[in-house]
């Protein structure tokens, strides 16, 4: 059989641009390949990505702008899939994450009666119809409220695909995304029971705190701090990494998820007016922040995993961050530090390729989430599927 060729769009939290990948799969679990034909990272226009950032951050917009809005992300998605396909055969398929705008995890505690109000809510623009209208190509996008309508999360939903295309016979592994959110999938050895084994959340801040405290000591002039080479100047001010570890949330046992609803601009400015209390420096605040997010990532493997990984997989923009890799390093003292390029899957454009394969699965009828991962009740068939009707 022919592998199909699919376009896997992700925008992620960090609001720094849509990652395209052009992938050929083949397979459909432990027998799941994926090639990664091309990979390409597309930046917003700056007034889109600034739009974007705002409404993240709580900005009132009207129900035009909204639609406005939806548009604009959902041309620059299909932008994205056009220009990823030049210089290649066409791909049939394409699974569109869209861009978050809003993620409210379910009330877990809430009372049985009112259990239709405590659904979680995530909101992800760039309508598939559009996109797909625009490029001929079958779409599959809206891929987390069939999890949500079953009472999870609605994320995080790449552990599924991590587990195919990660998973070892002998080894455990935590494949760890540090984005703008982190995330991280517990992926035991293969075993008799396997997928019912494997776990995920999200851990907490990726890069998302670390990107404002740089754009805030530079009054924008940068926005991330390239390799940890400006944190790594400083030093992590131990009694407020405590402080801010108390926080509830990375108390709070999985599945569960968040956002830049709570690791966002409040968050940030919270923790500078701490960090103003004990006179550091920008190089200190970025060092303590980072250790926060080193050490919010190794706690809470300490605290909710069965054991321990014998090999942590790092992926995402803030594995090329050497400061925050060091610093993951030495808090998981011998347990080997790589990155996912080291075997073989692209870190850059490893969640690309998952929303590619999550539409190749859902166009095969296979369920992509992991209840044990987004507490939904079941497995369910994830995407909402827009075929091309002008072609
Ligand atoms: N060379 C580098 N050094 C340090 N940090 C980097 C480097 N390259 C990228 N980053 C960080 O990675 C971030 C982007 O990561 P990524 O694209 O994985 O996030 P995302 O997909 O938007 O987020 P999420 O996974 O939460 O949805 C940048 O905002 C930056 O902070
Ligand atoms: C609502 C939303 O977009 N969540 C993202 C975000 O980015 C990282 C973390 O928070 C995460 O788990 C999830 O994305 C990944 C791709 C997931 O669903 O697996």
């Amino acid at each position: 059989m022919h592998p199909t060729r699919v376009i896997g769009l992700m925008s992620g939290t960090s609001v720094d641009g849509i990652d395209a990948a052009l992938v050929e799969i083949s397979g459909t679990d432990l027998d799941l390949k994926i090639e990664l034909v091309a990979g390409e990272t597309y930046s917003y226009p700056a007034e889109l990505q600034e739009k974007i950032l705002a409404i993240c951050a709580g900005a009132a917009i009207s129900m035009a702008e909204l639609a406005e809005l939806d548009d604009a992300i959902a041309l620059a998605f299909s932008q994205a899939a056009q220009n990823i396909q030049i210089g290649h055969p066409p791909a049939t398929l394409i699974g569109s994450h869209g861009q978050t705008v809003y993620h409210r995890p379910p009330q877990i505690n809430g009372e049985k009666t009112s259990l239709h109000l405590s659904l979680g809510y995530s909101l992800q623009l760039g309508r598939g119809d559009l996109i797909s209208r625009l490029t001929g190509i079958t779409t599959i996008s809206n891929f987390r409220v069939a999890d949500i309508a079953a009472g999870g999360h609605g994320a995080p939903l790449v552990p599924r695909v991590d587990a195919y295309l990660l998973g070892h016979p002998q080894e455990g592994r935590c494949i760890q995304n540090i984005g703008g959110i982190g995330n991280v999938a517990y992926i035991p050895a293969r075993c008799d029971n396997w997928l019912s084994q494997i776990l995920g959340w999200d851990t907490g801040p990726g890069n998302s705190l670390l990107d404002l405290a740089v754009q805030h000591f530079t009054d924008g002039a940068k926005s991330y701090d390239e390799n940890g080479t400006w944190a790594a100047s400083g030093t992590p001010y131990q009694p407020l990494v405590e402080k801010w570890l108390s926080q509830d949330y990375f108390h709070l046992p999985p599945p569960k998820s968040t956002g830049r609803e709570l690791f966002g601009v409040t968050y940030f400015n919270n923790c500078l007016q701490d960090a103003q209390v004990y006179q550091l420096s920008p190089a200190d605040v970025l060092a303590t922040i980072t250790e926060l997010t080193a050490a919010s990532i190794v706690h809470s493997y300490r605290t909710f995993l069965p054991q321990m990984p014998q090999r942590v997989l790092l992926c995402g923009g803030g594995s090329r961050n050497l400061y925050l890799k060091h610093r993951l390093e030495l808090l998981l003292a011998s347990i080997p530090v790589l990155t996912t390029d080291d075997v073989g899957l692209s870190a850059a454009f490893k969640e690309a390729i998952a929303f590619a394969v999550l539409a190749y699965w859902r166009q095969l009828g296979i369920p992509g989430n992991l209840p044990a991962a987004t507490g939904a009740e079941q497995e369910v068939l994830l995407g909402e599927v827009h075929s091309n009707s002008t072609a």
